[in-house]
């Protein structure tokens, strides 16, 4: 059928069953896709223009999958292979912007939700940068520093050929800290013989790193849950929280929560969980700095031995019954078996702060019954957007203060809120910050393509 015989609906379903067949076996690019498209029916019943010239289809194929060896000497003198990706998904409204995951899960399957969900997010944001993301397989935990540093150097040394302040700004994901990005752009600056340190972002304060990008994607989902909440008439006053996870994204979240007047009551790690009833507060968020190294092996058990309190071996947390819960650590962590246990226990406010931290199944299952979804790619975007300020003190050669960053980033978490909710009323769903954010990201993406011709 040609496509202007189409109504949207079955567009939509076409460019699905395109993309299903076009990439298969990639269950988790799949899932972030359906998540959208779904979403986007009252758009493109406005924009018919989108369906003549195919944008959605276009949309959902990637500019540019980079796909290279890295080969790298372990501390026994053993060369070990790799492999690295970086996904240029979308640069119609800015440089691709998104991080680096080190991970042995990560292939390229993983590399295009992250990069599709990047594109939103960072249009969200409202700031001038497209959607891309890269890694590895590469398992950093056990590794020695040497290791990192020569597995690092190796990748960039493939990297750096692609990316650019004006072309491809990487930055740190799962696996990905400031010392990784230190490593890498030592090598980028090395080869590139130019600072042009605007290349990554999340770097040292001695180089041109921003204050407040480790706590900002942390910071940022209490801030769209603070919105949340308020809508509601309600506060993180006294509130209790259940959080998965134990690195970067979870420590911003019990720092900032705790500054809320709330406190996060469980984190989780690849071996189990912990229940703290006192909370995670005080000192004890700056020992989950200390967790943050994964050379040591970090285990949650760590934190349950050093307060003595409950640890769950091989369980996560969504049994224990909170006011809120926060899923900090990787995609499909909240499936549809723990989201009817999460709705049995009353809990009423679900903010992602992990990428695609929920099932579709979970999702929908929340909001049949009343659950408010704080949508990953609105609520976590507080990190690119820290991101995306640190370039712009790179790009003018000067530094903000914690306190200046950290009032841009709440208002830029405000208004990601403010346009989810608008978007989602305007075009006929009610309350729904998912459909929202899905179309208030997709809007401006869409209007940049449509304006810079088909290709
Ligand atoms: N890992 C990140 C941050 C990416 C960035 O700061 O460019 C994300 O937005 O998922």
């Amino acid at each position: 059928m040609a496509k202007e015989n189409l109504t949207p609906s079955e567009y939509i379903s076409q460019v699905i069953e395109k993309v299903k067949k076009r990439n298969p076996n990639e269950p988790e690019f799949l899932q972030a896709v359906e998540e959208v498209l779904n979403s986007l029916t009252p758009v493109l019943e406005k924009h018919p223009e989108y369906i003549e010239e195919n944008l959605l289809e276009r949309f959902c194929e990637p500019e540019r999958q980079i796909m290279f060896r890295v080969p790298w000497v372990d501390d026994e003198g053993k060369v070990q292979v790799n492999r690295g990706f970086r996904v240029q998904f979308n640069g119609a409204i800015g440089p691709y912007k998104g991080g680096l995951r080190f991970h042995p899960s990560v292939y390229i399957g993983i590399i295009k939700f992250l990069g599709f969900e990047q594109i939103l997010k960072n249009s969200l944001t409202g700031l001038p940068i497209g959607g891309g993301k890269g890694g590895s397989d590469f398992d950093p935990r056990g590794k020695s520093d040497g290791e990192i540093m020569r597995f690092c150097q190796s990748f960039m040394t493939e990297l750096y050929r692609h990316i650019g302040p004006d072309v491809d700004v990487p930055a740190g994901d799962i696996g990905v800290g400031a010392r990784e990005i230190g490593y890498l752009y030592g090598q980028y600056r090395r080869i590139r013989g130019a600072f042009e340190n605007g290349v990554l972002t999340g770097k040292g304060l001695s180089y041109g790193g921003s204050l407040i990008r480790p706590e900002a994607t942390g910071f940022g989902v209490s801030y769209y849950c603070q919105e949340m909440l308020k809508h509601e008439g309600q506060s993180f006053e006294g509130k209790t929280v259940a959080v998965s996870g134990f690195g970067n994204v979870a420590w911003g979240v019990c720092k900032k929560v705790e500054q809320l007047g709330g406190k996060v009551v469980t984190l989780s790690g690849p071996d189990g969980y912990i229940y703290d009833p006192d909370g995670v507060v005080g000192e004890k968020v700056d020992y989950l700095v200390e967790m943050l190294n994964i050379n040591k092996g970090a285990r949650v058990k760590d934190y349950a031995d050093k307060y003595g309190v409950q640890f769950f071996p091989g369980e996560k947390p969504w049994d224990v019954k909170v006011d809120i819960v926060i899923p900090c650590a990787v995609q499909n962590d909240i499936t549809l078996e723990h989201a009817k246990k999460i709705v049995a226990n009353g809990v009423k406010f679900v903010c992602e702060a992990a990428n695609m931290p929920c099932t579709n199944e979970a999702v929908q299952y929340f909001l049949e019954n009343g659950v408010i979804v704080g949508p990953a790619k609105a609520a976590n975007a507080g990190g690119v957007a820290t991101s995306a300020l640190e370039m712009s003190q790179n790009s003018m050669r000067l530094s903000w203060t914690a306190e200046e960053v950290d009032a841009k980033l709440h208002q830029i978490m405000v208004n990601i809120y403010n346009n989810c909710k608008k978007a989602s009323e305007e075009y006929g769903f009610g309350y729904n910050l998912v459909a929202g954010a899905n179309i208030a990201g997709f809007i401006k993406v869409a209007e940049a393509m449509h304006a810079q011709g088909n290709y």
